[in-house]
């Protein structure tokens, strides 16, 4: 099996009485597209949530390279920067500018002036057909150019893997298209990822794996080619056809 980037082991996570994750096994493989499918409560933003450090773990280990960054007492902050996260709702700030919010992070966290950033970020935009939104607030941007910024500002940080939870299901239908673009590329050009979705048409073309999740553990995992047509997998897609 080749080298994880991000694994997990045994992660459990619980609110309350109430055991979210109970003991997820997984393994990512540099320049992998992973996604996560499961019924609404299932535990995917939980995941990615842990991934992210965003949510404290209550066993269990999550390995970034060999680093146990799972670790009680750690810092998360720099560790969030090599792990990049992307919501449903965009959360930009409203009173800067798609740039100004891209270069936000990166100031911060190396104190350095926005023209040691400049360029890296324009070329961003460039990359993802945003250069004429880049002075623009995100009133006045569409749902998918905001969701296509926020993603420009995740990877404003360069991490190695990129964690998205649900990005496409606030947007308009016809908006869809071009933010799946934007991960269509980013699989293109090598990223790590992990996706929480809902757009099983997009998971069958694109990912090299969907886990299944149900009742806090991963079911089933499996390449699109198998899952989609193994018998194996039928009920599981019987269930996905009834709840997605
Ligand atoms: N902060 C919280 N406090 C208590 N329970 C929570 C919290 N966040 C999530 N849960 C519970 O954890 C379970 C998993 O929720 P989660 O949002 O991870 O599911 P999901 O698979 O991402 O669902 P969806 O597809 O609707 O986004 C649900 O039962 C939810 O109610």
């Amino acid at each position: 099996m080749t080298e994880a980037l991000l694994e997990t082991r045994g992660l459990v996570k619980r609110y309350g009485p109430h055991t979210v994750l109970n003991g997820i096994d997984l393994h990512i493989a540099p320049g992998q597209m992973t996604c996560l499918v499961g019924a609404s409560g299932s535990g995917k933003s939980t995941l990615l949530k842990c991934l992210n450090l965003l949510e404290p773990i209550d066993d269990g280990q999550i390995l970034l390279g060999e680093e146990d960054i799972s670790e009680p007492g750690r810092d998360p902050q720099p560790l969030r920067q090599r792990i990049g996260m992307v919501f449903q709702s965009y959360n930009l700030f409203p009173h800067m500018t798609a740039l100004e919010n891209a270069l936000l992070a990166p100031r911060r966290v190396h104190r350095k002036p926005r023209t040691e950033f400049l360029p890296a970020i324009e070329a961003l935009f460039e990359r993802f057909g945003l250069s004429a939104h880049m002075h623009h607030y995100p009133d006045q941007l569409s749902g998918g150019q905001q969701q296509r910024v926020a993603i420009v500002r995740a990877l404003a940080m360069k991490p190695q893997v990129m964690l998205f939870d649900e990005i496409t299901s606030a947007l308009d239908p016809e908006l869809v298209g071009e933010v799946l673009d934007v991960l269509r590329q980013l699989r293109a050009e090598g990223m790590t990822m992990i996706l929480a979705t809902h757009e099983m048409a997009f998971a069958r073309e694109l990912a090299d794996t969907i886990c299944f999740l149900d009742g806090g553990r991963v079911i089933e995992q499996a390449p699109p080619a198998a899952f989609f047509t193994a018998p194996e997998h039928a009920r599981t897609r019987a269930f996905l056809a009834r709840v997605l």
